[in-house]
């Protein structure tokens, strides 16, 4: 099943609060999403990432397309199956790491033409084989084949590119056979014109998705202009079914999101910078590397309950990392993916209370935005 309820909307912004109900469990919005690529959220056991309070991950269709292949996750009795992971899952369509990996590929009317970016060899994804694939996986959420128009681009360019995904949504939307169990999302594209925003909007909605994805930005472009898209794009979108905001993932861009009505987002980021020693506090990003950590015996982020900072300093993960002990992205992956879910509850907690916006400005006085 696929269910949204909304339950509040904020006085002071668009932020809302409501619930995704899925066959795998619920969801409370707005929600951060770990991203886990090939079936796997870097460096966490699946116990481990609920522990944390991950309440749904993301996969992604190209990845498990190119490897293991729709076979072994067909044999596996599916990805939940497969990764040991029972709770929501969320699958990207393609669309996005087709243009975003491989090289020389070739885009028609039928479909992209590409070269694996692991062995060169000849593949091809349209709206169908994404579809399929992602019913083999078994994802509760899955995504349209779309294009995600890089930035910058010529509006004739994002024009065509909008109305061919528009095109590629309605022949997802009429193969896909499960959705009663797998909720298709459309995507929102038209970059950064207003009027692409708009008319893609309008078509998406009329095709009657259980839930819209804001597709095509933070590629590139300025904040504001992202922000600006985004406020613009949300007034389209409609209220009573769930706004995600693909591949946004640092403290200011979620809340930022949030304001302007988005109820879930997933980012690489808050992984990505920890396997590389750069931890996110209250009081601003880290890099656990440096040498001024050597001999400071206090955990990563005074402010943190997370079982890293209960258990361990910063002398510990920074000697990890300096001697390349796999422990040490552990620890900063479990730290970071805790302070972002957590950041989220109580982002969720401060709409439930009327008072999302101090609290946004008090965490980006301590945070050290501006
Ligand atoms: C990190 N930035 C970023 N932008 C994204 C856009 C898409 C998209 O339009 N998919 N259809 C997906 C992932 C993204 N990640
Ligand atoms: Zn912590």
């Amino acid at each position: 099943m696929f269910k949204f309820e909304l339950y509040k909307k904020a006085k002071d912004s668009k932020a809302r609060l409501g619930k995704i109900i899925t066959d795998h469990g619920e969801i409370e919005t707005p929600i951060f999403m770990p991203v886990g690529t090939r079936a796997t959220v870097k460096t966490m056991a699946s116990e481990e990432l609920k522990k944390i309070g991950a309440q749904i991950i993301l996969s992604n269709t190209y990845h498990l397309f190119l490897r293991p292949g729709s076979e072994i996750i067909k044999k596996a009795g599916g990805l939940h199956k497969f990764m040991h992971w029972d709770k929501p899952i969320l699958t990207d369509s393609g669309g996005f790491q087709v243009f975003s990996l491989s090289d020389n590929r070739k885009i028609t009317e039928e479909g992209v033409e590409f070269r694996s970016h692991i062995d060169g060899s000849k593949k091809f994804l349209s709206p169908e084989v994404s579809i399929e694939m992602q019913n083999i996986l078994g994802s509760d959420i899955i995504m349209s084949f779309d294009e995600c128009a890089p930035y910058p681009a010529s509006y004739d360019y994002v024009e065509k590119s909008m109305q061919r995904t528009l095109r590629w949504a309605k022949r997802g939307k009429d193969f896909h056979k499960n959705s009663d169990h797998q909720a298709l999302f459309g995507i929102i594209q038209g970059g950064m014109y207003k009027d692409l925003r708009k008319i893609s909007a309008k078509e998406m909605v009329d095709m009657d998705f259980p839930g819209y994805s804001v597709g095509g930005l933070s590629v590139g472009e300025p904040k504001e202009i992202m922000n600006e898209i985004l406020d613009y794009t949300t007034d389209f979108m409609p209220e009573n079914k769930p706004r995600y905001l693909m591949g946004v993932g640092s403290p200011d861009y979620l809340f930022e999101a949030v304001e302007r009505g988005i109820d879930m987002a997933d980012c690489v980021l808050p992984t990505r910078i920890a396997r590389n020693g750069s931890v996110i506090t209250h009081r601003g990003k880290l890099v656990i590397r440096n040498a001024k950590y050597k001999e400071d015996f206090s955990p990563l982020d005074q402010e943190c309950d997370c079982y890293v900072c209960r258990n361990y300093t910063r002398a510990y993960i920074r000697h990890l990392f300096n001697v390349d002990e796999i422990l040490g992205p552990r620890l900063a992956t479990i730290h970071n993916l805790y302070f972002l879910l957590n950041m989220m509850e109580n982002i969720r907690e401060s709409i439930r209370g009327d008072y999302f916006l101090e609290y946004k400005n008090d965490f980006y006085k301590k945070y050290g935005y501006n």
